[in-house]
């Protein structure tokens, strides 16, 4: 079953104006305490308006990959042009916040909003990699510390999950009809619609969420349930039997006899005699009535008694009784089971349809499969052989069983023009100084070599010219790169006071189509899946010095005793 999606629109109109978030719980207040709590002592330390630079990034890849799919920019982008305290909420963070504060700071909160913010990102739906900064924000301290934990929060499921959804579409490759159908496992219905939304933008082709179909324009795809099936008793139960033809030339007033008369045929049929004898009749009944109801999108679920004695050959009774009328049935879904045998036998089964009756194409009848489906099953299903054309992935797809969250992290890296540092024992955990510049280069065979950090005001690396790519951390790690090509990555999506041009925010369909163009061009081993290479992220030379000194500042000079 197809329905058209219609989408509300691109979120900016041509005045410019962006709309709020999706999710209307996306206030200032959807925030931890602490930024409350920080944004009162900064204001009472008059630092509130300090120019601060943040940079929001993870510091692993998830699913044990080395990529992954940045996802939620338009909802940070969303949040912060529509940044506004009501009075109620106002008086909130007052009730919340420990011991009296002074009535300046609510007047303040009052007249903060994000207009002298600056936000510079990555592209939604591009590939990205650990430590490089995927949104490098920039204002008043107080206020873009406010914007912490909503930044991390829609950019931290969406992007695991897009990433998700990406792989499961590697490995099942190109071909393949993938099918969202997780909304009633997922973690509640934010988690539901933005499921929906960013495994669509991770590569999926549609979801049997309807909400999610008319908010972002997705295509909706779905069959029916194992109730719908059981549901039924017997044939004697369908009143109205009769159905046009395709061209409604004619009318067969008895659907339900000639539904039987295909079932005996087939039954009697030479090539097909002895694989199942009775299938079941309140199963047929179902899928009698579910053509009559949709006798152009006919797919049935054909696993509810028995897929090869009852199911398949019910399936096939319907879809020829239908192709005597002039429909083209659309398929089976197998929801248990073996899907790889199973689907191998439906497929022989339609073959011989096809060459005892002379229908041409039935062989081509579409299978859909599902049940708990993953990463390992599609890859154990490729490895045996199957026939499925369309995979329908629900649980492990929207909850990210695989791994539960991406970390994200929003750090300063620098105040007043002072760059910043935050020293770990964690060597991965040191964060990455100063306002920056990000690049990834290409190499001569069209592949993202490298990404690059540099500071704000060191010149651009320029293709042909060679560049010193030091890994931030690893003093013998380095390499010189002769780009064919450099694409800076950190763009304005939101110019603040700059003057600055803001990018565009894309619609969905093309933040997708941005996201499969770059999968496509990355270097395969970066994306198999056991034990893929890691990609190259670097800073130049000019920025590894000055990590070093600064790390050396700012950390104590232990005592041995
Ligand atoms: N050929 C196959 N190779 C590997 N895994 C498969 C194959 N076929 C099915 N699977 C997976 O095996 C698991 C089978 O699950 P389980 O035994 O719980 O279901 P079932 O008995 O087939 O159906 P039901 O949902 O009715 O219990 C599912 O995760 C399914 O995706
Ligand atoms: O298996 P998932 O990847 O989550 O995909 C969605 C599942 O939801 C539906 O049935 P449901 O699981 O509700 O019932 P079932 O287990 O009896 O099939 C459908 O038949 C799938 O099995
Ligand atoms: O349309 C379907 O087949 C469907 C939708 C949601 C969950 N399981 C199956
Ligand atoms: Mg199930």
């Amino acid at each position: 079953m197809e329905m058209e999606g219609k989408a509300n629109g691109p979120s900016e109109g041509r005045t410019g104006r962006v709309d709020g978030p999706t999710n209307p719980m996306v206030t200032p207040l959807l925030n931890d305490l602490y930024q409350f709590t920080m944004a009162y002592a900064y204001w009472k330390a008059g630092k509130h308006n300090e120019r601060s630079v943040f940079d929001l990034y993870f510091r692993k890849n998830p699913f044990g990959g080395e990529y992954t799919i940045f996802a939620g920019l338009e909802e940070c982008i969303r949040f912060i042009a529509n940044f506004k305290l009501t009075e109620d909420e106002i008086s909130f963070v007052r009730d919340s916040l420990a011991g009296s504060c002074e009535d300046g700071f609510f007047d303040y909160l009052r007249g903060i909003d994000c207009s002298d913010v600056e936000v510079y990102a990555i592209s939604e739906g591009s590939v990205v990699f650990p430590k490089v900064p995927l949104l490098r924000v920039e204002g008043p301290i107080a206020v873009v510390q406010l914007l912490e934990t909503p930044f991390v929060n829609l950019i931290n499921y969406a992007s695991l999950v897009a990433t998700n959804a990406a792989r499961h579409r590697f490995v099942a490759g190109k071909s393949k009809m993938l099918l969202e159908f997780g909304l009633r496992r997922a973690q509640g219905p934010d988690g539901g619609i933005g499921a929906s939304k960013y495994c669509y933008m991770g590569g999926f082709d549609s979801t049997s969420n309807v909400a999610a179909g008319k908010l972002f324009g997705i295509p909706l795809r779905g069959t029916h349930s194992h109730a719908f099936v059981s549901s039924f008793m017997s044939p004697d139960e369908i009143i109205e039997k009769s159905l046009k033809s395709v061209d409604g030339s004619s009318t067969c007033e008895d659907f339900v006899s000639l539904v039987q008369t295909w079932l005996s045929k087939i039954q009697w049929s030479k090539s097909l005699r002895g694989i199942f004898g009775e299938t079941n009749q309140s199963e047929l009944a179902a899928f009698t009535s579910y053509a009559l109801a949709f006798p152009n999108n006919f797919l049935a679920l054909v696993d509810t008694y028995d897929v090869i004695r009852s199911g398949i050959p019910n399936f096939c009774a319907v879809a020829l009784a239908l192709n005597d009328l002039g429909y083209k049935a659309v398929g089976i879904r197998l929801d248990s089971g073996d899907l790889a045998y199973l689907s191998c036998e439906a497929r022989k089964f339609f073959h011989t349809i096809e060459k005892e009756f002379g229908v041409p194409g039935f062989e081509k009848m579409s299978i859909t499969a599902s049940n708990d489906l993953n990463e390992e099953t599609l890859d154990a299903l490729n490895k045996q052989g199957h026939e499925v054309n369309a995979f329908g992935i629900g649980t492990y797809l929207v909850t990210c069983y695989a791994q539960a969250a991406l970390g994200c992290v929003f750090k300063l890296v620098e105040i007043n023009n002072q760059p910043r540092i935050k020293l770990s024992e964690d060597v991965s955990k040191v964060s990455i100084p100063c306002k920056k510049r990000c690049y990834r280069l290409y190499g001569k065979e069209g592949y993202p070599l490298v990404d690059i950090m540099t500071g704000e005001n060191e010149p651009s690396p320029k293709v042909g010219e060679r560049i010193l790519c030091r890994h931030p951390f690893n003093e013998s790690k380095r390499a010189y790169v002769v780009p064919k090509q450099v694409e800076e990555l950190l763009k304005c999506y939101w110019p603040g006071t700059s003057g600055k041009q803001r990018e565009e925010l894309p619609p969905l369909k093309d933040i997708r189509e941005r996201c499969i163009k770059q999968l496509e061009r990355m270097r395969s081993d970066h994306m198999r899946r056991l034990n893929p290479t890691p990609y190259k992220v670097s800073v130049s030379a000019k920025l590894y010095d000055f990590i070093h000194f600064l790390w050396l500042n700012e950390a104590p000079v232990g005592e041995l005793q």
